[in-house]
C-alpha cells in the first residue's frame, strides 16, 4: 500500500482495481478518496458521506461499507500543501483508488489560476462527462411538462476551448500569434487586430469518437432510442462541423448505423434488444430551444465541452436546478464524481444549499460500483422527501405548503424516507 504525504490511507478498507475489460472489481469494504471542495463543499460533502453510509447499511447491514479517505484540492489543499492547490499526490490518490468524488472548487474569472475542475479532468484523461437529467415527482420546475425531461448528456471533456491555449490582449504572444495569422496564414478577418486576446479550440477525431462510442454504447446499454450529436457545426466547421462527421462515421464504423431516408440521420439495431436507435444531429442554438418546447424528442446527447456545459445547466434547470444535477468524470478506468454545480460561495458554511447534486453523484457512483440496493435506497429516499415536501430552500421557495430544511436535515429526510 502506498505512503502518502498527507493523505492518510485507513487500515480497514481494501482498493477497488479494474479488470482487463475495465469493469471494477468492487471489495466489500472499498477505499473511496472524497476531496470536500471550496465553498458549499463544507456543508453539502459530510451529508452525502452520511446518506452514502445510511443507504449501504440498510442495504447490506454491514456486510458491505465505504471506507472514506479524505484528499485535497482547492483552497484547503492550499493550506495543508503549502500554496499548492491540486498536489502531485492527489492525481496519485485518485488514479489509484479508481472510483472517488468530489465536491466544486472555486476557479477565478479573467485572470488567476486556471479551473482545477479542468485540470483533474485533463490530467487524469476523464474525457467523458456524463450528467444525467430527470424530474423527481413534486420538484418545482419552470416547465410545465418537467417529466418529459429525461436526457443523458455525454460532454467531451477534453478537448475544445478548456484546453486553455488562449493569451491575453495585448501580450507579446498574441501579438505573435496574430502575426503570424496575418502574415503567413493570410487571415484577415480580425477586426480590431491591435488590442485582441487569442483562445484555439482544438477539436481531434480521436477525441470525438471516443466520446461518441461511449455515448452509443450507454444507449445500447440502457436500451434509449436516440443519440443526438449537438454541434455548431455551422460556423465552426473544422471542429464543431467535423465534431458531427466524425460522430457519423464512428457510428457507421463501430455500430453499424445506417442512413435513414438518406441521412445524414443515421438507424441502428440495438445487438442487445433489437430495439432501433437513432443518431441524429441537431445545431446548438437550435436544440437550447428544442430541449424546452419538445423534450421527449431527446434521450442521448452527446456535444463538445463549451456546449455540454451551457446544455447542462439548462437541462438541469428545467428539472429543479443545478441543485439536484449529478454527474460523473469518467476515464478509461478512473472515474471522479462530482456535482454539475459549483462553490455557491454567498451560501458557503450556512448549512443551507441542496445536497441533492452530490448525493445524486454518489448515487451514480454506487450504481457503478454494482452495488445498486444501496443506490436505490438513495433514489427511494429523496423521492420521499420531496413528496413531504421537507427540502432545501431552493426547492421550498417555489413550493407552495413545503418545510424548509437546512442541508443537514434533508441530509436526515433522505435517510428516514429510505425503507419507502
Ligand atoms: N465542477 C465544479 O467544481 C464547478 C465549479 N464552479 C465554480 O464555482 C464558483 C461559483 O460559480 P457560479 O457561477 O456562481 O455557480 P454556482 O453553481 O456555484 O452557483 C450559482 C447559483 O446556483 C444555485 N446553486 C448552486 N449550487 C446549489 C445548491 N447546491 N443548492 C441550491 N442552489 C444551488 C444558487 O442559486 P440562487 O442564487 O438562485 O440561490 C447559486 O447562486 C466559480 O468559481 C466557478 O468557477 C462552477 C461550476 C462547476
Ligand atoms: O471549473 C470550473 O470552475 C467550472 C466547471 C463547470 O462549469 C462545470 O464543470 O460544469
Ligand atoms: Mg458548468
Amino acid at each position: 500500500m502506498s505512503t502518502y504525504q498527507k493523505v492518510s490511507v485507513p487500515s480497514d478498507g481494501q482498493k477497488i482495481t479494474v479488470n482487463g475489460d475495465l469493469s471494477l472489481n468492487v471489495p466489500n469494504h472499498p477505499i473511496i478518496p472524497f476531496i470536500e471542495g471550496d465553498g458549499i463543499g463544507v456543508d453539502i460533502t459530510p451529508v452525502m458521506k452520511a446518506v452514502v453510509d445510511a443507504a449501504v447499511d440498510k442495504a447490506y447491514h454491514g456486510k458491505k461499507s465505504v471506507v472514506w479517505m479524505e484528499a485535497y484540492c482547492g483552497e484547503k489543499a492550499a493550506t495543508i500543501y503549502d500554496g499548492e492547490y491540486l498536489p502531485d499526490e492527489t492525481l496519485e490518490v485518485l488514479r489509484e483508488y479508481v472510483v472517488s468524488i468530489k465536491g466544486p472548487l472555486t476557479t477565478p474569472v479573467g485572470g488567476g489560476f486556471r479551473s482545477l475542475n479542468v485540470a483533474l479532468r485533463q490530467q487524469l484523461d476523464l474525457y467523458v462527462c456524463q450528467r444525467p437529467v430527470r424530474w423527481f415527482e413534486g420538484v418545482p420546475s419552470p416547465v410545465n411538462h418537467p417529466e418529459l425531461t429525461d436526457m443523458v448528456i455525454f460532454r467531451e471533456n477534453s478537448e475544445d476551448i478548456y484546453s486553455g491555449i488562449e493569451w491575453k490582449a495585448g501580450s507579446a504572444e498574441a501579438k505573435k500569434v496574430i502575426d503570424f495569422l496575418q502574415n503567413e496564414m493570410g487571415v484577415t478577418q480580425i477586426r480590431f487586430p491591435e488590442e485582441c486576446g487569442i483562445g484555439i479550440k482544438p477539436v481531434s477525431k480521436e477525441g470525438t469518437q471516443r466520446l461518441v462510442r461511449k455515448a452509443i454504447q450507454h444507449a445500447i446499454d440502457h436500451d434509449l432510442p436516440s443519440v443526438t450529436l449537438v454541434h455548431k457545426g455551422n460556423i465552426m466547421k473544422f471542429t464543431e462541423g467535423a465534431f458531427k462527421e466524425w460522430g457519423y462515421e464512428l457510428a457507421a464504423e463501430r455500430f453499424g448505423a445506417t442512413l435513414l431516408d438518406g441521412g445524414p440521420w443515421m438507424t441502428l439495431n440495438n445487438p442487445k434488444t433489437g430495439n432501433e436507435i437513432i443518431i441524429k444531429d441537431v445545431i446548438a442554438d437550435a436544440f437550447l430551444q428544442q430541449i424546452l418546447m419538445r423534450p421527449a424528442d431527446y434521450s442521448v446527447i452527446a456535444t463538445l465541452n463549451l456546449n455540454g456545459d451551457y446544455i447542462s445547466d439548462a437541462l438541469a434547470a428545467e428539472v429543479g436546478g443545478i441543485g439536484i444535477a449529478p454527474g460523473a468524470n469518467k476515464g478509461g478506468s478512473v472515474a471522479v464524481y462530482e456535482a454539475t454545480h459549483g462553490t455557491a460561495p454567498k451560501y458557503a458554511g450556512q448549512n443551507k444549499v441542496n445536497p441533492g447534486s452530490l448525493i445524486l453523484s454518489a448515487e451514480m457512483m454506487l450504481r457503478d460500483m454494482g452495488w445498486t440496493a444501496a443506490a436505490d435506497l438513495i433514489i427511494s429516499g429523496i423521492q420521499g422527501a420531496i413528496a413531504n415536501k421537507t427540502v432545501t430552500y431552493d426547492f421550498e421557495r417555489l413550493m407552495p405548503d413545503a418545510i424548509l430544511l437546512s442541508t443537514s436535515e434533508f441530509g436526515k429526510a433522505i435517510i428516514k424516507h429510505m425503507d419507502a
